[in-house]
């Protein structure tokens, strides 16, 4: 299996302080199925904003879809980011869009023809179960409903990474499970998936998932050798 994302002692530090992640070296296999754990402030979206190009490393090497990422020209971002589905700790919804639109996003900046749209964001709808709220904008929704709307937002275009924050902090067990069926979907389709997830529960849902955990700004395993742990 190729590695479709690639990092080799990469660290981070926000202005002056002390790095808030340190030497993070380790890959992610194409169409494998991670997790991200750790405890609150360990770093967790910290460095899902490094694979989704929303922050730039202060040292190291990162390779996405084989190429270096952090000397990549401003003017392919566009086309990297395309590739990847990102579920935003705090949802990002176009406030003026509808739910039907904002999922629809992706498909109409990829230049797809409306007349094929309408008919995947419906299923994308009721696979999250908002069939009956498409016409609601973000702010007539509660948050997991607008949860649901950005996270079908993320993977409506089958992307070939799939980064999730806390994508079931705010629905209940029922559709945390449901949401984590739809990843799994998806990742059988082929699409690489990370979930940074506080919900132990949901670990052991995905059988054949791999386990990063980090702590304070440090991988557990630095070796970069992800592997399932023992007992979960
Ligand atoms: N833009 C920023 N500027 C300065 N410090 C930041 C910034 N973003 C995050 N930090 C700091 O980096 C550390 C790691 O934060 P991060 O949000 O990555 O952790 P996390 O593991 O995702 O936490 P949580 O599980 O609570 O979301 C924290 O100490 C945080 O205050």
């Amino acid at each position: 299996m190729a590695n479709i994302v690639q990092f080799e002692n990469v660290g981070l530090r926000y202005g002056d302080g002390a790095e808030t992640l340190t030497d993070i070296s380790f890959t992610l296999a194409s169409g494998a199925f991670y997790f991200l754990t750790g405890p609150s402030g360990a770093g967790k979206t910290s460095l899902l904003k490094l694979l989704y190009l929303a922050q730039r490393p202060s040292r190291g090497v990162i390779r996405l879809f084989g190429e270096d990422a952090v000397g990549l020209a401003r003017s392919r971002l566009p086309g990297f980011r395309r590739r990847i589905g990102v579920v935003f700790q705090d949802f990002r919804l176009v406030p003026h869009l509808s739910a039907h639109d904002n999922i629809a996003l992706p498909l109409r900046i990829a230049g797809m023809p409306e007349s094929d749209i309408r008919a995947p964001v419906r299923e994308m709808l009721a696979w999250v179960g908002l069939i009956d709220r498409a016409d609601a904008k973000p702010a007539t929704l509660s948050g997991g409903e607008q949860q649901r709307v950005a996270i079908a937002r993320a993977v409506i275009g089958r992307p070939d990474l799939l980064v999730a924050d806390e994508p079931t902090g705010n629905v209940d067990p029922d559709m945390a499970e449901r949401l984590l069926h739809l990843f799994d979907s998806l990742n059988r389709l082929g699409t690489t998936v990370i979930v940074a997830t506080h919900d132990f529960h949901l670990l052991n849902r995905i059988p054949n998932a791999r386990m990063m955990r980090l702590e304070s700004g440090t991988l557990n395993d630095p070796t970069g050798a992800l592997r399932h742990p023992p007992g979960l």
